[in-house]
């Protein structure tokens, strides 16, 4: 199984983890490989706030073969014709980032993933367009990012009672409180915070993250 294939489909509920808004690649290099050393991650997200196109291209250099040497999938936030571009595994858009259908066409077997917030609707319309993932959030206060939708198990338990379509949880998950949306059918859990911000460093978050999981 390639590394796009492996990043989306899962038996068991697995960690995406996501980079933190803004960081120096060439310094993040052997944090993110520690990290990803530390236990399972499904897939890297590069969410890159405030960064230049150029900033982007430099991080994927030196990033995406982090990932791939870890069987890790790699996967673009917000721009889909970049991510083709730059032959990462896939993408990663919210509602305002653009053609989703575009997209789909563009990325072909690639990853397409797609933030449906709280909404039943959207995670609809996202399934039906062929993402290969639908994103569900935010699940608990976070730092990361002022949010506005707030979501529940509930949704996460419709979802995978109906369908096939993998689903994310994302927003404040922690190790500490994780465990409800494992067990109402969360496929991926996303996190920035629980890793990187966590007091013994990314590695202990990747460790504590996996344990709780297991736990669930
Ligand atoms: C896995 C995952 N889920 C949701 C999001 C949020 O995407 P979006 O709504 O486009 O917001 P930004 O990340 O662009 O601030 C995500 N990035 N990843
Ligand atoms: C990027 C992002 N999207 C969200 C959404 O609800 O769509 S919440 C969020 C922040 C995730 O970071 P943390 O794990 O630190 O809370
Ligand atoms: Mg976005």
């Amino acid at each position: 199984m390639n590394a796009a294939s492996q990043g989306v489909s899962s038996e068991r509920c697995r960690l995406y983890l996501i980079t933190p808004p803004r960081l120096d690649p060439a310094a993040f290099r052997d944090v993110l490989a520690a990290a990803l050393d530390a236990g399972d991650v499904a897939s890297l997200q590069l969410r890159l706030k405030d960064a230049s196109v150029d900033d982007v291209r430099r991080a994927v250099e030196i990033l995406m073969p982090v990932a791939h040497a870890r069987d890790v999938a790699f996967i673009l936030n917000d721009d889909a014709k970049l991510a083709h571009e730059l032959g990462c595994d896939g993408a990663h858009l919210g509602q305002t980032d653009g053609d989703h259908a575009g997209a789909r066409a563009l990325l072909k077997d690639r990853i397409l993933g797609i933030t449906c917030h709280a909404s039943r609707h959207l995670a609809m319309e996202a399934g039906e367009l062929g993402a290969d993932y639908v994103a569900f959030g935010a699940f608990f206060p976070t730092d990361t990012k002022e949010v506005v939708h707030h979501a529940g198990t509930d949704i996460l338990e419709w979802w995978t009672e109906m369908m096939e379509i993998p689903c994310v949880a994302i927003g404040g998950i922690t190790a500490a409180n994780c465990g409800p949306l494992v067990r109402a059918g969360a496929d991926f859990l996303a996190v920035v915070g629980a890793v990187w911000n966590h007091p013994e460093g990314p590695a202990a978050g990747v460790r504590a993250m996996n344990a709780a999981i297991a736990a669930a």
